[in-house]
């Protein structure tokens, strides 16, 4: 597929250079099962996407692509009534020529949580893992790094990912359809960033030393997580669900998480924002019209999650390798 041959030839010649030794024959097996389901239906859909001349990029505080002006109020009906063919859109807000895609979530509330933490990413090779539609790595993008590069095995984030590069293709930044587990230890990010996937691992030590193999002697890990108030010796390990998600395995406190994280080696950790997730945060919208928050929590005691666990508590820490 001409993306990931674009992206061969863009790592070919750097320190990802090792990658291509596994990369080609993960994406060919993923190419041929891609193709039997939605995945084909989608592609032909992201390839009637007009080609339009956007007048800006603004990446810096929205993710706002071109503007209505650029555009022809038939061009515009067109790219609103695609993009809508990619629902539910849950990672975001994107505008793309003034078309306002209100994702599920607040993506960018998110972002202005971490942002003010982390080392500047100019000229840094970034790795997100988990990275979901690419929310986060247009964000990172404003910084001017030489690469950001996600990877996530959802198939719809791939093509919702593909659809806003659509608009803005001449950036150094690629989605993978990849799990963490298939990554060889490239030893070779500045900054890797991992927000919202700790508590979807069933090893959450494994996780955390597949995320060090990524980073350079000294990189940046950037960790993101659902966690419960508690001390060093406390975790949750939910039942069947937890609001509602069926695969959350453990929710640590923060101090059972910096525990975990210096026995997995890293150096230098700490907790730089700790913050309850807000019913404005993630909710239903016209791109994601099913189920959300407020429907995961009890309607009694917002407190706590449908289930009696405590309410979404989430976490960012950062450490070095
Ligand atoms: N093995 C895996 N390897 C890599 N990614 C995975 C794996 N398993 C699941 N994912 C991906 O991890 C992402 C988690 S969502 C966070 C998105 C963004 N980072 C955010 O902070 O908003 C949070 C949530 O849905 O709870 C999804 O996109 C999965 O496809």
């Amino acid at each position: 597929m001409k993306w990931f041959y674009d992206f061969y030839r863009e790592i070919a010649t750097t320190d990802l250079a090792h990658w291509l030794e596994t990369l080609p024959a993960h994406l060919a097996k993923w190419h041929k099962e891609a193709l039997h389901g939605d995945f084909k239906k989608w592609l032909k859909l992201v390839e009637q996407l007009p080609k339009t001349q956007p007048s800006q990029v603004n990446l810096t505080d929205s993710v706002s692509i071109g503007s209505a002006n650029d555009i022809t109020e038939y061009q515009q009906k067109q790219i609103n009534g695609l993009l809508k063919q990619f629902m539910p859109w849950r990672k975001g807000p994107f505008y793309i020529h003034d078309i306002h895609i209100n994702t599920e979530w607040r993506s960018d509330w998110k972002w202005d949580r971490v942002a003010p933490h982390i080392s500047s990413l100019a000229n840094k090779t970034v790795l997100d893992v988990g990275c979901g539609s690419g929310y986060h790595m247009w964000r990172m993008l404003a910084q001017k790094p030489e690469m950001v590069v996600g990877i996530d095995p959802t198939q719809l984030f791939l093509i919702q990912f593909q659809a806003i590069k659509h608009f803005a293709p001449n950036h150094p930044i690629h989605l993978l359809p990849l799990g963490i587990e298939q990554m060889p230890a490239l030893r070779a990010f500045d900054t890797v960033f991992s927000m919202g996937v700790l508590y979807h691992r069933k090893s959450p030590f494994e996780f955390l030393q597949q995320l060090k193999e990524q980073l350079k002697s000294g990189g940046e890990l950037v960790l993101e997580t659902l966690v419960v108030e508690g001390d060093e010796n406390t975790v949750l390990v939910p039942g069947e669900r937890y609001a509602q998600m069926r695969n959350v395995w453990f929710i640590p406190s923060v101090k059972a998480l910096e525990h975990w994280m210096s026995r997995a080696g890293f150096k230098n950790i700490r907790c730089v924002n700790l913050d309850e997730t807000r019913l404005e945060e993630q909710r239903a919208t016209d791109w994601m019209t099913s189920h959300s928050l407020v429907d995961f929590l009890d309607k009694d005691d917002i407190s706590k999650t449908i289930e009696g666990y405590p309410a979404p508590l989430r976490a960012t820490l950062i450490a070095n390798r």
